[in-house]
């Protein structure tokens, strides 16, 4: 993320990982603030071990768009919601990249930062059955909650 003030939306995709049971670091690197470290830990993402990326970014949110342009691991970004424009503008930020260098871009704010996490865990489920098991027991879980909220209705 690109500053600790994310981290109130950004540790919603955290816990999520952490529910699932799999390896994930958190670290704040701002393309602004950190240019070099942002470069550097982009360019040695794959090496690492790193298998998905997700950048929460507000405002002015370079970060995801400039991770991906060093890297060809897939990179979420997360449209963090912003006091002065209530995220519209990371939203646009994050969104509109050129053709060629992909950053998929969820929702802004929480609702984002969970889907950032559950899209990160389906494209690791391809290649694990494990977690793709988790991903649909999650699943059934959202489709059980939502049934039984509709046959609650009055
Ligand atoms: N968008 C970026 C980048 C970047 O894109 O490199 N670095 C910091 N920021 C954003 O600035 C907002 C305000 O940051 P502060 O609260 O630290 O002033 C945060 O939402 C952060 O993601």
């Amino acid at each position: 993320m690109g500053s600790s003030s994310d981290w109130e939306t950004m540790k919603e995709a955290a816990l999520i990982i952490e529910e699932f049971g799999v390896n994930f670091d958190k670290q704040v690197i701002s393309a602004h603030r950190m240019p070099q470290e942002m470069f550097k830990f982009a360019n040695d993402a794959a090496d690492s071990g790193v298998k998905v990326i997700i950048a929460g970014a507000g405002g002015a949110a370079h970060l995801p768009g400039m991770i991906a342009a060093n890297t060809i691991l897939p990179v979420i970004g997360v449209p963090v919601q912003s006091h002065a424009l209530n995220g519209l503008d990371s939203l646009l930020s994050i969104v509109q990249m050129p053709a060629g260098v992909p950053v998929a871009t969820t929702a802004i704010g929480v609702a984002g930062a969970k889907n950032a996490a559950l899209l990160a865990l389906q494209i690791l489920g391809i290649q694990n059955k494990e977690i793709s098991q988790k991903i649909k027991a999650y699943r059934k879980k959202l489709h059980d909650k939502a049934l039984k909220s509709g046959e609650e209705l009055v």
